[in-house]
């Protein structure tokens, strides 16, 4: 614990080692603690933050970091080539000093799962959520139809989440998830979440060509989700759904056409192949 508090989050900052940022009073608190460090831009990385131990940690992270942006390119084309669009049209909107920031959760046992949450129902307001899943211990839970569903351990796989930055590029064509990370009395779990999302004040927008094919308006000049994201996240809720509100008095109406996204890729960065799930179907691209 002691050399967990030397790397502590300082009050209403975002990287370091901490619990749920207290919002207001009777906030349902989660039960897990994280460590969250800002990968990219490099130019912000607070290496203060970053464990000295084990040693390896801070090489091994950076390589990590690596590999899982050239992950986010790859899906962020094939996303875009899977709606006839532009390869780059989602990378672009992007620019050029994407943010990267992973997070280590770890939810320790929990002596009543049936009433404490590890993490409350949200959905991530990054462009994609790469995350790492426990070995062992099942937790995640993504709500489809009203229901939740758990997500399975797969051996030796990336989950990857969409989140809302791309559900408001490609105007709810591929819908970021609401989720929530459950408790387990027995054994404590750990997860790592890479969160990929747009540069800091970049304003993001659906691509126009996609209006015609979902026939509605959507999402448009949207900027800093990821700060209004965790701004609310006490709260636990859908950010777009707290938003959608917020816009539909501005007179923006938004439809989302489709159900929740989840596909998980193999791990291993050479040809992969990805697995689409939605709705009732299950396919398979070839990247
Ligand atoms: O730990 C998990 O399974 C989910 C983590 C998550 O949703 C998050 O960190 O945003
Ligand atoms: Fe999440």
């Amino acid at each position: 614990m002691m050399e967990k508090q030397k790397y502590a989050r300082e009050a209403g900052k975002i990287d370091g080692y901490g619990n749920d940022m207290i919002l207001f009073e009777k906030q349902t608190l989660d039960w897990f603690d994280r460590l969250m460090l800002l990968v990219r831009p490099e130019n912000e990385r607070k290496l203060k933050f970053w464990p000295e131990n084990p040693q390896s940690f801070r090489a091994i992270l950076f390589e990590y970091a690596t590999r899982i942006e050239q992950i986010e390119e790859q899906l962020l084309k094939s996303m875009s080539r899977s709606l006839n669009l532009e390869e780059d049209c989602f990378l672009k909107q992007c620019g050029q000093f994407k943010r990267l920031a992973a997070q280590f959760n770890y939810y320790p046992p929990c002596p009543r799962p049936d009433c404490v949450l590890g993490l409350k129902p949200h959905a991530d307001a990054t462009t994609v959520t790469i995350l790492l899943q426990d070995e062992e211990v099942e937790g995640l839970q993504v709500m489809k139809d009203d229901k939740w569903f758990c997500v399975p351990i797969i051996p030796c796989a990336l989950l990857v989440n969409v989140g809302d930055q791309i559900e408001i590029m490609s105007n709810g064509i591929f819908k970021s998830p609401v989720h929530r990370a459950l408790t387990n009395s027995k054994k404590a779990r750990k997860t790592l979440a890479m969160f990929c999302a747009s540069e800091v004040g970049k304003e993001i927008e659906l691509v126009g060509e996609l209006i015609i094919f979902t026939g509605s308006l959507g999402w448009s000049d949207v900027k800093d989700i990821l700060e209004f994201g965790f701004g609310i996240l006490g709260f636990g809720m859908d950010h777009l759904d707290h938003c959608t509100s917020a816009f539909q008095h501005l007179g923006y109406v938004t439809v989302f056409a489709f159900g929740c996204w989840v596909f998980t890729i193999p791990r291993g960065f050479g040809n992969h192949a990805m697995w689409f799930a939605m709705g009732e179907s299950i396919m398979c691209v070839n990247t």
